[in-house]
C-alpha cells in the first residue's frame, strides 16, 4: 500500500461534532462517510445527503463516492451517479447522492454511515485526433459480442 495523501478538511457548521470519513479496517479502500442530517428516502426517491464536509483534493486526484454493499443488499440503498466524482478543485459541501430502490421508506439518522470514500489518483488525458484508427481482433464488437451468459446469445 502506497504512503497516506494529505487532504484538507473542513468542517461546515452542521457537520459539528460528527467523526471524520475514517477507514474501519486497516486493509479498507474506503473511509465511510457520515450523514451530516435526519432524512427519510421515500421508495423510488433520491436525496443529496449533506456530509457536514469541505475538501481540498490535491491537483491529480479524485474522491469517488461509492455505495456502501450493505445498504444496498439489504435495503436497495444506492449511488445513482457511482462513482460520484469529486473534482480537486470543488469547494463546496460534499454531498452523497443516495437513491432507494427498496420497497420501504428508508431512515437516515444523523451519524450515520452512508457510503464510502475513495481517493484516486486522475490521468488527464490530451487528445490526438486521427483519421483512422488502428485495427483490433474485437474491432467494433460490444455489448455482450463475446457472450458467456445465455441471455446474450
Ligand atoms: O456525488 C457527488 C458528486 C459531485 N459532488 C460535487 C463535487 C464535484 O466536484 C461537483 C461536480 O460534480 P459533477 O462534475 O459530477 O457534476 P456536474 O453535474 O457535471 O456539475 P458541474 O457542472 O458543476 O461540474 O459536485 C458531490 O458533492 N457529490
Amino acid at each position: 500500500m502506497t504512503d497516506p495523501v494529505g487532504v484538507r478538511l473542513k468542517r461546515l457548521p452542521h457537520g459539528e461534532g460528527l467523526a471524520l470519513p475514517a477507514y474501519t479496517t486497516s486493509g479498507a479502500a474506503g473511509m465511510d462517510v457520515l450523514a451530516a442530517e435526519d432524512c427519510v428516502i421515500a421508495p423510488g426517491q433520491r436525496h443529496a445527503v449533506a456530509t457536514g464536509l469541505a475538501v481540498a483534493i490535491p491537483q491529480g486526484y479524485e474522491i469517488q463516492v461509492r455505495p456502501r454493499s450493505g445498504l444496498a443488499l439489504k435495503h436497495g440503498i444506492t449511488v445513482p451517479n457511482t462513482p460520484g466524482t469529486i473534482d480537486s478543485d470543488y469547494r463546496g459541501e460534499l454531498k452523497v447522492i443516495l437513491i432507494n430502490h427498496g420497497a420501504g421508506d428508508f431512515t437516515i439518522q444523523r451519524g450515520d454511515r452512508i457510503a464510502q470514500l475513495v481517493l484516486a489518483p486522475v490521468t488527464q488525458a490530451a487528445w490526438e485526433e486521427v483519421g483512422e484508427l488502428d485495427t483490433t481482433t474485437r474491432g467494433a464488437g460490444g455489448f455482450g459480442s463475446t457472450g458467456g451468459h445465455a441471455k446474450l446469445a
